[in-house]
């Protein structure tokens, strides 16, 4: 899927366009002006421009150069009422990939764009993806190749990106990805976790404080913005942030400029944005929670990563590599693995992801201390009861459709009760486990503190006293 956008005066003509597109499985935005074009082209990142020459406010042929000159460099093709010879030519030097006379035949239009587009994802995609640097990211499941592309896209602008995915998908390993694979490499790398900082507190790790600025500032402090300068800022939890920060915040990421809490000078700070959350954006918009005009910031390049579950092939391939990775940190021999302990890991629905994977792993390391090779009771007995019940009543449902009762489908708990019983379940076996404690409790179930304590409200799990 591509991103086009279409500046043309003739509205009719965009929604024409538009919907056609629409229905090759593209994302389009459609401006009437030339001033809108450009905003809108350095707003976002796109991968290729429809532009017309006349425009109410100026000429698309002539204003070429700027649009090829933003960070993402698209492809532009030309659509023209009037053809000339010498416009023509002008456009094809200054980087166009066609010149098109109106009336647009519709073939011919999605034709050209089509091919605009491969030669873009060979230009663009796939050389990047192949000298894309990828420490640490393991997994060749096409779910997870499309977002390598997605970070090998993100890489060469300086658009914001948003990263969204369930807890312990990655989202960190792919911020710092893009950000090993930009220009600013050998700037800083920047964290903030919005969840984990008091509410209070936020403003001033942002924006840095001044000496005397509240109690407690004992001393003048940088801000994480100001320490990213030159780099990358990764807001991890962007949905944490309080309202008011959000609207501040917008305001840095416009102008570039802030002002220390107490401060009563502006700083600036020439820093690139990657924000990550596992709550859905556009519901907290829609609650009022969130705003609209950051989310349409953020989001200018964005990349999901899949759950574990949806990606079978790399959970064999992540399970081999940890093993190796943990054998040879605790200095023991390379375990072999049972072809019962791999089925195991396929089975399990895996709601912490990967983090929860590699304790799983390392549980079971610890626990064949001795062994050589690992079987299923090597594994988190948590993790083993949740994979048991679940398989008691696949197999109890397959029972009651193989002997053909009269059950009534309706009889039947939907797949999301039926899968919320069983997280409700493990929650509470593990709580009492290890005794409320959520340190461990994190560690085990492989969920973020913030996973954790959402999933406890969510089911109104107290911990044990
Ligand atoms: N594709 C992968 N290959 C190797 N390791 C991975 C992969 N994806 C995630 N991990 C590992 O899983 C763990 C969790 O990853 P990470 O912290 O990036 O997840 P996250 O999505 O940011 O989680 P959260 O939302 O809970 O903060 C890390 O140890 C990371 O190195």
């Amino acid at each position: 899927m591509a991103k086009i956008l279409l500046i043309d005066d003739d509205h009719m003509l965009c929604e024409m366009v538009c919907r056609k597109l629409h229905t090759l499985g593209h994302e389009t935005v459609s401006a009437h002006t030339l001033s809108h074009g450009l905003e809108a082209a350095f707003g976002a990142t796109f991968d290729l421009l429809l532009l017309d020459v006349r425009l109410p406010d100026g000429s698309g042929l002539e204003a070429l150069p700027q649009f090829r000159a933003t960070e993402y460099r698209p492809e532009v093709i030309i659509i023209t009422g009037e053809g000339d010879p010498e416009g023509a030519e002008l456009a094809l030097e200054i980087g166009a990939w066609d010149y098109i006379e109106k009336p647009l035949s519709m073939r011919e239009i999605t034709l050209q764009i089509t091919r605009a587009l491969e030669y873009r994802h060979e230009k663009m995609v796939c050389r990047p993806a192949r000298l894309l640097r990828k420490d640490g990211i393991i997994g060749s499941d096409p779910k997870l190749e499309m977002c390598l592309e997605s970070v090998a896209r993100s890489a060469i602008t300086v658009a914001p990106v948003l990263i969204t995915g369930e807890t312990g998908t990655g989202k960190e390993l792919f911020a710092r990805a893009v950000h090993d694979n930009s220009r600013r490499a050998s700037g800083p790398f920047v964290v903030l976790d919005c969840a984990t900082v008091p509410e209070k507190l936020v403003e001033s790790m942002l924006f840095g404080h001044h000496q005397g600025a509240f109690t407690g500032a004992d001393r003048t402090r940088d801000g994480l913005i100001l320490q990213a300068d030159n780099g990358t800022l990764f807001m991890d939890e962007v949905g944490e942030l309080p309202p008011p920060i959000q609207k501040a915040f917008l305001r840095v990421l416009q102008e570039r400029r802030f002002r220390p809490v107490g401060g009563s000078r502006e700083l600036t700070s020439d820093f690139r944005l990657i924000a990550a959350t596992n709550r859905d954006l556009e519901t907290m918009v829609q609650g009022g929670q969130f705003r609209k005009d950051l989310l349409f910031r953020l989001k200018a390049s964005a990349i999901h990563l899949p759950p574990l579950k949806e990606r079978p092939t790399d959970i064999e391939v992540l399970a081999l590599h940890y093993i190796n990775v943990l054998c040879k940190r605790y200095g023991s021999v390379l375990k072999g693995v049972s072809p019962e302990f791999m089925q195991t890991l396929q089975d399990y629905v895996w709601p912490g992801n990967v983090r929860e994977l590699i304790n799983a792993i390392d549980c079971a390391i610890a626990n064949a201390q001795g062994h050589e090779v690992l079987f299923p009771i090597h594994l988190p007995t948590a993790m083993r009861i949740c994979l048991k019940r679940q398989t008691i009543r696949k197999n109890a449902a397959m029972a009651v459709s193989r002997a053909g009762t009269k059950t009534q489908e309706s009889q039947l708990p939907s797949l999301k009760s039926s899968l919320e019983e069983t997280e409700k379940w493990y929650l509470q076996s593990l709580m009492i486990r290890v005794h409320g404690d959520i340190k461990a409790a994190c560690r085990v179930s492989g969920l973020s503190r913030s996973g954790l304590y959402a999933r406890l409200k969510k089911y109104s799990i107290a911990r044990p006293a």
